[in-house]
């Protein structure tokens, strides 16, 4: 039984993968995905100089998963850069760099330097952060979105993936779909955390976590039902050439098996990564390879997109 999938041109041994922002802000905690059994790993969303991000408290963790308003603490792209150009592609392990400027201009100016680096894997574009005050999510301007990305490949050659919000209409599905089968992209990463959602602890009568009043983006078993769905009526829309990596709930191998039926190449644990640490992806993989093989399947690509309606 095999849990190998690509991405593009880019081969990965073991679907999973951690989601960027959860244990990967540093050198030493990816090293330490790349030394688990995930097939890889992504960094934390750079942004063009490093920043100490909003004040805590800043996450909780809750019985149904977290909420999280970190405001994009990073050390800056030049750091991911380094890290994701020396590491990329060793012992068959991918290295995603993520980036996430504050504006269309700084996406545009850390991309032009990503094409211009020796950075021969793949970069994932953060278009959904929730969670910088007076900043919007790109993801959910389809006409910015079609400008960032019109600017972008006029100069990006190397591959590009897509962070996206979730999204909750079918004319947001249709919306966003138009806008991506007009582009090269590589792959769309569904979902973000679920933007602005707010946790009260009912005995202290207050917000739980102090940036924006409270409000901050939802992970964890709350947004796994809108986690599968986007990655499935994204599949359902994009032309096949973009690839899916499915975001969003993941605490199992049955998670993982739920968001490759509904289409997902690839897949990222972020809350579940949180709480557990590296050996998650040792258990989730086992957990998959049981389901597999109980059901009669040898590869993912045995029962990918095949999600029956009824
Ligand atoms: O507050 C954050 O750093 C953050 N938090 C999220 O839940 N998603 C993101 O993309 C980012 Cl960039």
């Amino acid at each position: 039984i095999s849990l190998a999938s690509h991405i593009g041109d880019y081969q990965f041994d073991n679907l999973l993968l951690n989601a960027a922002g959860v244990r990967c802000a540093s050198t030493e905690e990816l090293d330490k995905i790349l030394d688990s059994d995930a097939g890889g790993c992504v960094t934390k969303s750079a942004t063009p100089e490093p920043r100490k991000g909003n004040e805590s408290p800043r996450m909780k963790a809750t019985s149904m998963g977290c909420i999280n308003s970190m405001g994009l603490p990073n050390h800056g792209l030049d750091y991911y850069l380094k890290f994701a150009t020396e590491k990329q592609g060793n012992h068959g392990k991918q290295v995603i760099l993520s980036v996430a400027g504050l504006s269309i201009d700084q996406n545009i100016e850390m991309l032009k330097k990503v094409q211009a680096s020796s950075f021969s894997g793949l970069t994932e574009l953060n278009l959904s952060c929730p969670n910088i005050a007076g900043k919007s999510q790109l993801g959910y301007d389809f006409e910015a979105v079609r400008d960032v990305l019109a600017a972008t490949f006029k100069f990006f050659k190397k591959p590009l993936g897509l962070k996206l919000p979730p999204y909750f209409d079918f004319n947001q599905f249709d919306g966003i779909a138009d806008v991506l089968n007009d582009f090269p992209i590589t792959y769309i990463n569904s979902i973000n955390s679920i933007g602005n959602g707010l946790v009260v602890d009912p005995e202290t009568e207050s917000v739980v976590i102090k940036p924006k009043g409270g409000f901050g983006g939802l992970g964890g078993d709350y947004v796994k039902p809108t986690a599968l769905a986007n990655v499935r009526a994204l599949r359902l829309r994009l032309k096949p050439e973009i690839s899916i990596i499915g975001t969003g709930g993941i605490k199992s191998g049955k998670d993982v098996f739920e968001h490759v039926l509904c289409g997902a190449d690839l897949v990222q644990i972020g809350t579940a990564f949180g709480f557990d640490g590296t050996p998650i992806f040792e258990r989730i993989s086992k957990e998959l390879t049981e389901l597999m093989a109980q059901k009669g399947y040898q590869t993912l690509a045995d029962f990918r997109g095949k999600l029956k309606t009824i």
